[in-house]
């Protein structure tokens, strides 16, 4: 049985659809040309523990990036790579069960079905995605399904020590904010967070389509393990660059919530995924999220470029935004 999502077929589908010939698109910052490649900000959190002076340094380094890229990538994080190797491969051993099986309601767990492919809404090239993914929140690990042990040990393992990393990172980023120090203990219990597991397929036309559509995240901040085959870019300062993937690093990210948190003094930025042609590539994503009534709102500077909200709401103005755009539109419908 195949274990491929019928991206090939679905593509084809969408060009059917549209009666001209769909080009990319007229914008250049939707095109898939070669980009500029740089290197995130990389910052050795083991200096947070060489004393006051190395461990402000650090922290102050931690919030410049925040602030000036919206993304950094972090070394001595705690995740070992034991733990990272195990994860991909679970990943591998997943994503190759039969697709017929992976689309089943309770493949993964009794409850909620969390694999996602493509992007049912799409209605052009250039909002589909050409990847599959699994969205397994903290809450659902222990209610997987028996057959799958060894991936829930893992997923479990990687948690544990991707978890503290985040709440301690949203807590540096935090104090010059003069956020309440117990803010992400009370909003951020850690059942509201989830993983987010990619695997971006080869593709025959990869300078058509997308592996992931430019997005900015729906959190706090997220925390992804890449693997080295490379193809996450970031928007920064009007243009795409690619990020150069580091084998020791996990790349961080400022998601819309902080930005929302800080009043525009963190960034959450574009980021998309382009696709490959020859191999597949795998990520990991943590994403850092809030309960879904802990309200959102500046603690930073006045005025107040966002009204206040919650992960429920922000989440509902998503998906309607997907049902009707083909896309998540994001922080700007919550200006004031
Ligand atoms: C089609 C989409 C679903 C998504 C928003 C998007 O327009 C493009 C990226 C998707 C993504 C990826 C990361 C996060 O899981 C997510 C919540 C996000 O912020 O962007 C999802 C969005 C979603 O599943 O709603
Ligand atoms: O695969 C990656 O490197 C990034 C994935 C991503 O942006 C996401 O899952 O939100
Ligand atoms: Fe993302």
């Amino acid at each position: 049985m195949d274990f491929k999502p019928p991206f090939q077929q679905i593509c084809k589908a969408i060009l059917l659809q549209n009666s001209t010939h769909e080009a990319l698109s007229s914008h250049d910052d939707d095109k898939v040309s070669l980009v500029e490649e740089c290197e995130l900000p990389l910052i050795d959190l083991s200096h947070l523990n060489l004393g006051h002076f190395e461990g402000d340094k650090c922290m102050n380094e931690i919030a410049q990036a925040a602030s000036q890229w919206g993304f950094f990538q972090v070394v001595n994080h705690g995740v070992s790579q034991e733990i990272i190797k195990s994860m991909q491969n679970e990943q591998r051993r997943l994503f190759h069960k039969p697709f017929a099986e992976k689309v089943e309601k309770n493949f993964l767990n009794s409850s909620s079905n969390c694999y996602r492919w493509g992007n049912p809404q799409a209605t052009c090239l250039r909002q589909f995605s050409w990847s599959e993914a699994f969205h397994i929140s903290v809450t659902e690990i222990p209610t997987m399904n028996d057959h799958h042990n060894s991936l829930r040990s893992t997923i479990e393992a990687f948690v544990k020590t991707v978890s503290g990393l985040a709440k301690r990172l949203a807590e540096i980023l935090a104090q010059p904010l003069g956020v309440k120090p117990n803010y992400f203990e009370e909003n951020c219990p850690p059942r509201t967070s989830y993983l987010r597991l990619n695997r971006y397929a080869p593709c025959t036309f990869p300078s058509q389509v997308f592996g992931l559509i430019s997005h900015t995240d729906t959190d706090f901040l997220t925390i992804v393990h890449q693997d080295q085959v490379g193809g996450l870019e970031i928007f920064k300062d009007g243009r795409w660059l690619a990020v150069k993937p580091n084998p020791e690093a996990l790349v961080v990210n400022i998601g819309d919530f902080f930005e929302a948190l800080s009043n525009g003094a963190y960034k959450s930025i574009k980021h998309r995924v382009v696709s490959t042609q020859e191999v597949e590539r795998l990520s990991v994503a943590y994403f850092y999220c809030p309960s879904y009534d802990a309200v959102v709102q500046n603690c930073g500077n006045e005025p107040s470029t966002y009204r206040q909200f919650t992960l429920r709401e922000y989440k509902l103005q998503t998906q309607i935004d997907v049902q009707e755009t083909g896309e998540k539109v994001g922080l700007s419908r919550f200006l004031l």
